[in-house]
């Protein structure tokens, strides 16, 4: 199991006020959230049906691999988020591919993601993601209040709403629930055995069909049930796990009620050709180059300057996610890191969603989001970048240029470069310049950074 979380400073570099929090207060009486909530995704499958050569979810769907638009359409949801796990194909490439997908989706969105590798069949494959999910730390969970969503990686148009339905009929109480659809075909059974003579199948009966229901994912289940469940098949031969084809089967076996709650028509499976050309027309007719128009990538600018403390009131100096030792820090409410927060407001400028006071803003902060205090600024780097990603936009690259006399970055540029663009889950680059002397940066008084932004809709 390896991990990629929103913690992307290594623990050196990490602000001295300590790492914030990233749990959820309860929003009616602000004490911490026990109930948890996980996801995961199950991409292990080999895609034979479609018929690429390679795993299904390594599959190009407009450009990206299909595992890349299950974790897309998650960003709303993603704060409420504890955990994601990816269960990956077995192969070093498509596991070396997949995982690089799930990193930056970690980094942007905020959220521990850790991956596995899957198993022989479907139910193998969750049960390993449920293993890795115990091992990163939910063995410490309430099981009981704890949900967990299984999503296949197939059914990559699945929108957010299914999710956040399935999560909350699961936390209203139903201990499994599935998303499903009518069925508007007529169904009809057939005979196992062909027709003798002319080989082909015959009806045995139809089926009434107004009460089937096609059943997609996510499916949703209590942590506890979800336990009971892969204890339950445990001991079962290899042809009876093949042959449970949902999670859901597991619970109905054991009794326990499974609920219903709507599906959408979007998270259709791909599992043939046609399906990956049907989502492949999906996803153009809602995106703006359908309708003619090009998609346009959009710039911001961000600005900071920060005055440096004075001798008497010593301070560590945080600047562009690193900690520069020997070298007096700079004021505010802050960290101080200019760097860093230049591009916040970049990137918040470019995406027309305000500024760096409107979401890191001390009051924001004192009152909303009351897990960012001391957050330091690469912090505050990769939260911008999953609030950007909530709102519909991908980073392309930041340019960041620091003012000021002191401290060199030459020598450590490749270093922060590195820091800030896994905070941002993109490129970041830096240039440094002094003003010549003049102004407040060229007195030594304090320092400035500009940054601009270039970010692209999802
Ligand atoms: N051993 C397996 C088999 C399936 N899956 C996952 O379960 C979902 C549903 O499986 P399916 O669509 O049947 O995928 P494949 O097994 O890849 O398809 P095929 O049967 O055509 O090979 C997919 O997201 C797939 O990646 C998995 O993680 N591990
Ligand atoms: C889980 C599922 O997507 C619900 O419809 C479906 O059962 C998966 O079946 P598959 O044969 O593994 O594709």
């Amino acid at each position: 199991m390896s991990q990629v979380g929103p913690q992307v400073a290594p623990a050196a570099m990490v602000a001295p006020h300590g790492a914030p929090s990233m749990s959820r207060p309860d929003a009616g009486t602000g004490d911490p959230v026990t109930a948890r909530r996980a996801l995961i995704v199950v991409a292990a499958g080999s895609g034979e049906r479609l018929g690429h050569g390679m795993p299904k979810a390594c599959v190009d769907l407009g450009g990206r691999p299909i595992l890349a638009h299950v974790l897309q359409r998650l960003h709303g949801l993603s704060r409420g988020l504890d955990a994601v796990v990816l269960v990956l194909p077995g192969d070093q490439a498509s596991y070396d591919q997949l995982s690089a997908v799930g990193e930056q989706f970690g980094v942007a969105a905020g959220v521990p993601v850790f991956f596995t590798r899957g198993g022989s069949n479907r139910s193998s494959s969750v049960r390993a993601g449920v293993e890795c999910l115990l091992s990163a730390g939910a063995a410490d969970w309430d099981p009981a209040a704890s949900t967990v969503l299984i999503q296949d990686a197939a059914r990559a148009m699945t929108p957010e709403t299914v999710y956040a339905r399935v999560f909350a009929a699961v936390e209203a109480g139903a201990a499994a629930v599935v998303p499903a659809l009518p069925v508007t075909d007529t169904i009809k059974r057939v005979h196992p055995e062909p027709h003798p003579d002319t080989g082909a199948e015959q009806v045995e009966e139809t089926v009434p069909r107004s009460s089937l229901r096609a059943v997609q994912t996510p499916q949703g289940f209590t942590l506890e049930l979800l336990q009971q469940a892969f204890a339950f098949i445990g001991d079962l031969p290899d042809a009876q796990v093949e042959a449970l084809t949902d999670e859901a089967m597991i619970a109905e076996a054991m009794g326990v009620d499974v609920a219903v709650v709507p599906g959408s028509e979007s998270a259709v499976k791909i599992t043939t050709a046609a399906d990956l050309a049907a989502a492949q027309a999906l996803l153009q007719s809602s995106e703006p180059v359908a309708a003619g128009r090009p998609v346009l990538p959009r710039v911001g600018i961000g600005h900071d300057v920060h005055a440096f403390a004075v001798a008497e009131e010593p301070r560590d100096l945080w600047l562009a996610g690193l900690f520069w030792p020997d070298q007096q820090g700079l004021t505010g409410h802050s960290d101080g890191d200019a760097v860093a927060h230049a591009c916040c407001d970049a990137l918040f400028s470019a995406a027309g969603l305000g500024d760096l006071g409107v979401h890191f803003g001390a009051d924001t902060i004192g009152t909303a989001r009351p897990e960012l205090e001391g957050a330091s600024g690469a912090q505050l780097l990769a939260e911008a970048a999953r609030i950007l990603a909530a709102a519909g936009f991908g980073i392309g690259s930041i340019a960041v240029q620091f003012v000021g006399r002191r401290p060199k970055f030459g020598p450590r540029r490749e270093e922060a470069q590195q820091v800030l663009s896994a905070a941002a889950g993109a490129p970041v680059a830096i240039s440094a310049t002094t003003s010549d002397g003049l102004g407040f940066t060229g007195r030594g008084e304090g320092i400035l950074a500009t940054a601009t932004a270039v970010i692209y809709p999802l």
